[in-house]
């Protein structure tokens, strides 16, 4: 049920600040074009064509990560999508920031810097700690409206997302609208059948909290991407750590080792993990190992192997329903794309009821040659939409509502 103010609330030519989820791959320094520039691209047209001067808040990447990147490439891949112009200014909220704010004309659309590079964004606080942040205050009297139509990062409370429905008129943008809908409207579903979870992806926090979550929804749980190398560490296969600079195994075991010692201590006829991962061999080829097999990691494993994939297809082929949260292996490139996009075509094959997520993730749909309509929902949320399936209220949905 729709319990918030949409863009049809809302009188035309006004100045508004709408914050978007933009937040996409970048592979070499460069940021990848994906579904919610295109999805996203709905609301913002439809704001420039009513005559609104708009601003764009968003975020990209994490801090330390290689991802956290400015979005000055981001105004230019909007611009392509919505046929218009897009200005960039290289700061969120600063003075020139402020100055390009108050030179928008009607039907004109400027990108703030990354929300992330200003210190009041994270860390996660209450709503109301971050509605008195400078970085909100600032902004807020600068505009008639804020519009969220970030659903995909609804799940995380920070300035941008919940600090502004606190001190000024709120709207949800359309992404907002539909993927509220369509992902309320799977949480309350029931399936007769066999539910089956592929979790992978490189936010394995995010994955193993709602994993605890949903061990009553999910009969099986497929691993893989960090998430599964971390499963197969506490099974007690030497993987699952990091031996290069990018971070992506110590931190997430640190703070997840307990939870999934005992999800595999009380879920392990649930949890399915690879039997073989895949790296790059010295010709730069893809190599294959049996988990078995690795006495000590000295590669990184990029992808689940060919019998895991062997061993996960009928298991999907059997299922009613499948959820995907997270790739398998590092899909972007065709070399270990086998265990992600293998698992997509047998998603695409069966007529179970699908819903692929992740702003990531969905991007192998198109690039293996599949039809997003051979998938019942293809979600642009990740962490948002796994949060929803457990039935969880997003905070910065919440504070639409209020
Ligand atoms: N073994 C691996 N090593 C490195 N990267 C991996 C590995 N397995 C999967 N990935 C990466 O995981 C990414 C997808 O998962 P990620 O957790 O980042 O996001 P997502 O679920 O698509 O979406 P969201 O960011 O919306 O939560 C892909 O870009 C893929 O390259
Ligand atoms: O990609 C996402 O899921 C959202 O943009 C949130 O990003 P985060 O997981 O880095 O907070």
């Amino acid at each position: 049920m729709m319990t918030f103010q949409t863009l049809d609330d809302l009188d035309d030519g006004q100045r508004v600040l709408v914050r978007l989820d933009l937040n996409s791959p970048v592979e070499d320094g460069t940021v990848q074009d994906n579904r919610r520039f295109d999805r996203h691209a709905e609301t913002v047209k439809e704001l420039a064509d009513r005559g609104f001067e708009v601003a764009v808040l968003a975020h990209q990447g994490r801090p330390g990560r290689d991802d956290f990147v400015s979005l000055d490439q981001h105004a230019d891949i909007l611009a392509d999508h919505i046929d218009r112009d897009v200005d960039f200014v290289d700061e969120t909220y600063g003075p020139q920031a402020i100055h390009d704010i108050a030179d928008l004309d009607s039907g004109d659309v400027l990108v703030l810097e990354n929300t992330r590079m200003c210190d009041d964004e994270l860390p996660e606080e209450d709503p109301e700690v971050k509605a008195q942040t400078e970085f909100v205050k600032t902004l807020a009297g600068e505009f008639d409206a804020y519009i969220n139509d970030a659903y995909s990062a609804a799940h995380r409370s920070h300035a941008s997302l919940v600090g502004f429905p606190l001190v000024m008129d709120a709207y949800a943008g359309r992404v907002m609208e539909t993927e509220y809908e369509a992902n309320t409207a799977i949480a309350e579903k029931e399936f007769d059948g066999q539910v089956t979870m592929v979790v992978g992806g490189t936010k394995a926090t995010d994955v193993i909290d709602v994993m605890t979550h949903l061990d009553e929804k999910v009969d099986d749980f497929l691993l893989g991407g960090i998430a599964g190398e971390l499963f197969l560490r506490a099974a007690g296969h030497p993987v699952g750590y990091d031996i290069d600079d990018a971070n992506l195994y110590d931190e997430q075991w640190e703070a997840n080792s307990e939870k999934i010692e005992s999800m595999l201590e009380d879920h392990r006829d649930q949890i399915t993990l690879a039997v073989d991962l895949a790296y790059e061999d010295e010709n730069d080829d893809r190599a294959e190992q049996a988990v078995d097999d690795i006495d000590e990691k000295s590669v990184s494993y990029l992808d689940v192997g060919s019998e895991t994939l062997m061993e996960y297809s009928p298991i999907i082929r059997e299922s009613e329903a499948v959820f995907v949260k997270g790739a398998l292996g590092m899909f972007e490139d065709e070399r270990f794309s086998v265990g992600t996009a293998g698992v997509l075509e047998a998603i695409a094959d069966t007529d179970c009821f699908s819903v692929v997520g992740g702003g990531d993730t969905s991007r192998a749909i198109e690039m293996y040659g599949m039809e997003e309509d051979e998938f019942g929902h293809v979600s642009i949320a990740g962490g948002a939409y796994i949060r929803a399936l457990t039935g969880a209220q997003l905070v910065g949905v919440e504070v639409l509502q209020r």
